[in-house]
């Protein structure tokens, strides 16, 4: 079998975003264009696809370049905490708030605030969220102060919003003030050659971090990764290829490089693996007797909503 060398496809780059794929320049030129405007934009897209990339460069695309951007994700924080980074608090507000905190709405004042995971936004923090987008104002917890901002809002979410609406989860008037303008991120299966210029991306990316210098991959090892789903995306497949370069040796990534899954093969039964794949089943099912409500597997499993979804995360659910 012969190996594969690098093919040297020549990416184009959006604020740290590669891509050799026309369906992708497409969705960045959309992006683009709607980047001039104020709307506010829900960007729709797998887990790993790139959709914090795609709101900095909304960001960086737009008059407010030079203002602040700023990134939360909803689904990794507690509901009390995410009020509190949201709207700030004054000291006293609740128990262990020992000093005034002013919260991103504040700071991102003419600037660009990215929502992560709106889905999962608690019922409560929704209807703040509307009034912002509605007045463009807000209240800190713990005050009467009525503060005004000018934010520029950007969320993104795996799942669909209207599901969430049926659900009872989702404020229906929020979901047409948060998806004025909806942008579809095309999984990384997608994106034609983009799965074989990130390999190389990557591959260079580990060559000048690390003493190794990979210049070749066999021609399997080649297959394999032209052929997986990619079900994490771009995030995935960089762990890959750091997986690769860190346990391989020389200057070729061989097939057995690869992690299991690659090689369609169930993981190793090793005592660890063991503890997280049990981990992993017991969490899998969970979510589908309570079809995918994460808030109701938390309170099955006795965890946080947070930890489940640091958890769902580690065990790439
Ligand atoms: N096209 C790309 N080129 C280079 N790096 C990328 C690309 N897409 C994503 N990445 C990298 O992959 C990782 C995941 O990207 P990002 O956080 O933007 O994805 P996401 O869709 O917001 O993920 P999540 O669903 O977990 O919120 C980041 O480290 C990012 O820099």
């Amino acid at each position: 079998m012969s190996d594969r060398l690098n093919p040297n496809l020549e990416p184009m780059v959006f604020s740290g975003l590669y891509t050799v794929s026309k369906k992708m320049i497409s969705f960045m030129e959309k992006a683009a264009r709607v980047a001039r405007t104020n709307a506010s934009i829900l960007v729709r897209g797998e887990s790993g696809s790139g959709k914090e990339l795609v709101a900095r460069f909304i960001h960086e695309q737009s008059k407010r370049e030079n203002k602040t951007f700023s990134a939360i994700n909803c689904a990794a924080l507690s509901r009390e905490l995410m009020a509190s980074e949201l709207f700030g608090h004054r000291k006293g507000a609740f128990t262990g708030a020992s000093h005034d905190r002013t919260g991103l709405l504040q700071l991102t004042d003419g600037g660009t605030l990215f929502l992560d995971e709106i889905a999962e936004m608690p019922l409560d923090i929704q209807a703040g969220l509307l009034r912002v987008l509605q007045d463009q104002c807000f209240t800190p917890l713990g005050s009467s102060e009525v503060i005004h901002t000018d934010i520029r809002l950007i969320s993104a979410t795996h799942e669909s919003i209207r599901r969430r609406v049926s659900e009872g989860e989702f404020r229906e008037d929020l979901m047409y003030r948060v998806r004025v303008v909806p942008l579809y991120l095309p999984p990384l299966i997608e994106r034609d050659r983009d799965i074989e210029m990130l390999c190389w991306h990557f591959i260079d990316e580990f060559n000048s971090e690390n003493d190794r210098r990979v210049h070749r991959i066999s021609e399997d090892a080649y297959d394999a990764l032209l052929q997986y789903r990619w079900p994490g995306n771009v995030r995935e497949l960089r762990n890959v290829i750091e997986y690769a370069h860190a346990i391989g040796e020389g200057n070729k990534i061989e097939i057995a490089d690869l992690p299991p899954e690659l090689r369609g093969e169930a993981p190793p039964d090793e005592r660890e693996e063991t503890v997280e794949v049990l981990e992993r089943e017991r969490i899998l099912e969970q979510l589908r007797m309570h079809n995918g409500h994460k808030q109701k597997v938390a309170d099955a499993l006795g965890i946080s909503r947070a930890t489940l979804w640091r958890k769902m995360k580690t065990l790439g659910i």
